[in-house]
């Protein structure tokens, strides 16, 4: 299957193809006049708002008040109908906190309760936050270590040989414990491990609802992952995702864990490393807007950036709009801006592009200023 056939299904409006020079790229099938929604994605595989914003942030539309802690939240009495058939005991839903999960009204809070299945992600975000609430009361090892270990050399062979670890040594001595007993395992975790492990699991949440043959689904696991670049970037994010991977490998429950292994837990993380975008504040300027944490939209991630975008992504409430900003001929590949610094001069430009997204940018307006400052 060529790459165009796997993705034609993405939009009647563009091709995925290869190119020479970024991967793949997609490419208008017909020319277009600006304000043409070129895709409207609203089926995110997976979330993750920061935990500063945890209380601020609706879990459902995303809106921000200004800093207001939002009033909504789920009761054990709301879920009484939901437990009734997924009762595992592995949670005292008595003693339920909310999940982690504030809403900005009781729509929100209702629609987000509507979605099939949704007792599952409640059930791990809740075991999350209670095991991330016993670790705040001991002491982190890692505070100390952070400069050990970002100095670790990254390579492609250490990555290998510690998740090989990983798999012959600690996998192994987890299953043999008996139940009651993995507990004592569970590393201390970071608010930033805990985010994390949320969205690890929301993300295996919808993929195991999704329809296989759905685009979405192919397109997530076609995502391309950055998974070296990233560690070798910053190499403490080695420990930080095996942390992150102990704690789900314990805590899960089998619902979800039976499709959670290493090579999915490093697709899910690679892939979000140059796939993610970000969730903004709607209705402030660029400079002074908010970032709330991101999101993963599969449909959307084949778009390459250009220095000079014919595309503006915007986000009203849960979905992502991507709207051509200018009239485009049949075959004018489409891009958006993944930078939000195109003000600046191309050397700087480049150089961030290269720092936070790992690639050398080859797009037309980089070319030119280039050739004009040699
Ligand atoms: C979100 S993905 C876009 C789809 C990607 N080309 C693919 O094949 O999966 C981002 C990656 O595309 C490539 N890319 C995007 N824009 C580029 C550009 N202007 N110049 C060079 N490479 C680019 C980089 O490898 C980057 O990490």
């Amino acid at each position: 299957m060529t790459v165009t056939e796997s993705f034609e299904q993405i939009s009647p409006l563009f091709d995925v193809r290869q190119t020479t020079w970024g991967g793949r790229a997609c490419f208008s099938k017909q020319s277009l006049k600006k304000g043409s929604v070129i895709l409207e994605a609203d089926d995110n595989t997976g979330t993750s708002i920061s935990y500063e914003f945890r209380k601020e942030v609706c879990h459902f539309c995303y809106s921000y008040h200004n800093g207001v802690t939002l009033k909504h939240k789920i009761t054990y009495a709301l879920l009484k109908q939901l437990i009734k058939n997924n009762d595992n005991k592995l949670i005292n839903w008595k003693k339920f906190q909310g999940a982690g999960l504030w809403f900005c009204s009781e729509i929100c809070r209702d629609e987000f309760l509507s979605q099939p299945h949704i007792i599952e992600l409640i059930e791990c975000y809740e075991l999350l936050l209670n095991h991330f609430h016993s670790m705040q009361k001991r002491v982190n090892p890692d505070d100390s270590r952070e400069d050990e270990l970002n100095h670790v050399k990254i390579s492609k062979d250490l990555i290998q040989e510690k998740w090989d670890q990983i798999i012959n040594d600690w996998i192994p001595s987890i299953d043999k414990l008996k139940l009651t007993k993995r507990s004592n395992r569970l590393p201390v975790i970071s608010e930033d491990e805990y985010c994390c492990a949320r969205f690890v699991c929301e993300t295996l949440f919808r993929l195991k609802y999704m329809d296989q043959n759905s685009i979405n689904f192919k397109s997530f696991y076609s995502l391309q992952s950055n998974e070296v670049s990233k560690m070798e970037r910053f190499p403490i994010l080695l420990h930080f995702q095996i942390l992150v991977f102990k704690t789900l490998y314990i805590l899960l429950p089998s619902f979800l864990r039976d499709r959670f292994s290493v090579t999915s837990f490093r697709h899910i993380l690679g892939s979000e490393y140059g796939n993610a975008f970000g969730i903004w504040e709607v209705g402030e300027s660029s400079d002074s807007r908010e970032y709330f944490g991101y999101w993963i939209f599969p449909r959307a991630s084949y778009f390459n950036h250009s220095c000079d975008p014919n595309l503006t992504k915007t986000r009203k409430g849960r979905t992502m709009f991507f709207t051509l900003n200018r009239d485009i001929d049949v075959g004018s590949e489409l891009d958006i801006d993944y930078s939000g610094v195109l003000s600046l001069p191309v050397k700087e430009r480049r150089k961030f592009l290269h720092d936070s997204w790992f690639f050398d940018c080859q797009c037309d307006r980089c070319k030119l200023e280039m050739q004009l400052i040699h």
